[in-house]
């Protein structure tokens, strides 16, 4: 679709009565209708709970408007909505939502183009699919996309019959599986970094980086999803999806165009050439940690196993650290290290590239060595780059200090960047699946963390829980790196404006 096109659609969402429909679907919607980025469309939200056309427009009110406000503006949005009450596991209903969806195409022009968000528990996904088809909602004159939230699958074996139900009623290039963290600024930011600058692509490689740290630390803990976190942990929640997603981009080839098939296939590349890490070499390179109870912000938290729908001799991880090593050309012998917890002492999202030493430190021979240069990445809660440098020491010295370059993301509008859902809700609607996950990546990162589960299931970790809440994961984390001469760069001292 052109630059300057507006996207004509029909959204159905699945799930609508959900939080992340009220939280971040509606609010996006209706950012991309105030910037006037959408042509003509019609939201239809589904889910069991009976309500008026008039009651689901008031909470999509409240989604977007929690103060009460109201202008013309919002009045024109919600008068876009409308609702239909079904239980997707009841065959019988599907052909009266197929009559709203036609009576509404014609209604507002929308050209058979048809958006299916599925906002719902993942065990549903692939009934509805299969029903979508069954029942003639796909039958359209224009495009259908399905929207897919995570997880996608619990497992490889699970992802993959998921996959096979969905693929009966979209081709791959119809399916948009959404990781959210493809949609960050920042994140979106790694490729044109390393693409768009001559100083860096010479030096991304095995003989300039001696290693690679993502941090993705939370300080909220299991909140009210204890029961899904419980079969999930931090492996499969953060680490088989958005972490492994960021190293990919960090560790990519140049593709030959920024078109979706190119960009993914390097993407893939990179996923193929990941070190298997299975059986008793998973303890050596993976660390699992589960929170404790601690202090937070100044306030007492309960320890994870104490949380709400969490068994008390819970072995469910809350927190990962990893090592991993892609084998190829480019990156031999250069580790990238992922972490990642809930309960921790900050909410922060940082990759820090560490470059290696220069060969001769000839400023410091005296006073201790030069720092390594590293370029941070900061994705949240700040967002830009900074390039940490050396630069000579003020006055009569030869000795050098640390100095850092840095640039402030402010966003477009100078305030904030849009919304992650934001931008991936449009670029679904004008049909660019970049920034979503094709099956190939998600079936081999499913694969790598199989291996790892697989061992942890059958192993009782019994130091759990072995981390503090609001401290930076367990001490074994920190070992990870110490035994390849490394550490954690600490992701306070890593902020932009200091
Ligand atoms: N919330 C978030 O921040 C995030 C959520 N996700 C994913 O998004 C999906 C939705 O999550 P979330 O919104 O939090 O979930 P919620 O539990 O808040 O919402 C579930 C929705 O599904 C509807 N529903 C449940 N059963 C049926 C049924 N049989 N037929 C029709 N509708 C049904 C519910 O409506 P009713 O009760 O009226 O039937 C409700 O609208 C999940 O896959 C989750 O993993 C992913 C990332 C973040
Ligand atoms: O997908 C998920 O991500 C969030 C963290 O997302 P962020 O954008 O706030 O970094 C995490 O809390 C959640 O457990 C997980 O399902």
């Amino acid at each position: 679709m052109a630059h300057n096109e507006k996207p004509t659609a029909l959204i159905m969402i699945f799930g609508a009565t959900g939080d992340l429909a009220k939280r971040k679907l509606f609010p996006s919607l209706y950012q991309l209708f105030q910037k006037d980025r959408l042509d003509r469309f019609a939201v239809i939200g589904v889910a069991r709970r009976s309500l008026t056309n008039e009651e689901f427009k008031d909470s999509v009110k409240k989604s977007i408007a929690p103060n009460g406000e109201t202008d013309s503006s919002i009045e024109e949005f919600v008068s876009k909505f409308y609702y239909h009450s079904h239980d997707v596991t009841d065959s019988n209903s599907y052909s009266a939502l197929n009559e709203l969806a036609k009576e509404l195409d014609s209604g507002y022009k929308l050209d058979g183009n048809r958006i299916f968000y599925l906002a719902m528990a993942p065990e549903f996904f692939g009934t509805i699919a299969e029903h979508l088809k069954s029942d003639g909602l796909t039958d359209v004159g224009g495009f259908k996309r399905l929207v897919i939230e995570k997880p996608f699958g619990h497992d490889l074996e699970s992802a993959k019959v998921l996959n096979r139900q969905i693929r009966t009623a979209f081709s791959e290039n119809e399916i948009y599986r959404i990781d959210h963290y493809l949609g960050k600024e920042m994140v979106q930011n790694i490729e044109v970094i390393r693409f768009a600058n001559s100083i860096f692509e010479p030096l991304w490689n095995n003989r300039f980086i001696s290693n690679i740290q993502v941090t993705s630390s939370e300080t909220l803990g299991v909140e009210e999803r204890g029961r899904y976190y419980e079969k999930s942990g931090a492996l499969r929640d953060m680490v088989q999806n958005h972490m492994l997603q960021m190293v990919s981009l960090l560790a990519m080839e140049p593709p030959i165009s920024l078109t979706t098939d190119e960009i993914r296939s390097e993407k893939v590349r990179v996923f193929r050439a990941l070190r298997t890490i299975k059986g008793s070499e998973v303890n050596e390179y993976f660390v699992r940690g589960q929170y404790g109870s601690g202090t937070l912000n100044g306030k007492d938290v309960p320890a994870y196993n104490q949380e709400e729908m969490v068994n008390p001799e819970s072995n469910t991880e809350t927190f990962v650290a990893g090592k991993l090593m892609i084998d190829n050309f480019r990156w031999a012998g250069v580790p990238f290290y992922i972490r990642t917890g809930k309960r921790m002492e900050t909410k922060s999202t940082k990759i820090v590239v560490q470059f290696k030493d220069i060969p001769m430190d000839l400023y410091n021979k005296q006073e201790g060595s030069v720092s390594p240069n590293l370029l941070v990445i900061h994705i949240q809660p700040d967002e830009g780059i900074t390039l940490h440098l050396n630069a000579k020491k003020n006055g009569q010295t030869f000795g050098s200090t640390p100095v850092k370059l840095s640039y402030a993301n402010k966003g477009i509008d100078g305030l904030n960047t849009p919304e992650a859902y934001e931008k991936l809700l449009y670029d679904c609607l004008r049909g660019d699946a970049t920034n979503f996950t094709h099956w190939d990546e998600v079936a081999l990162s499913w694969g790598f963390v199989d291996n790892i589960s697989s061992v942890w299931e059958n192993e009782k970790e019994e130091s759990f829980p072995n981390y503090n809440s609001g401290t930076m994961g367990p001490r074994k984390a920190e070992e990870l790196l110490e035994k390849d001469g490394f550490f954690w760069w600490p992701v306070e001292n890593l902020d932009i404006q200091e």
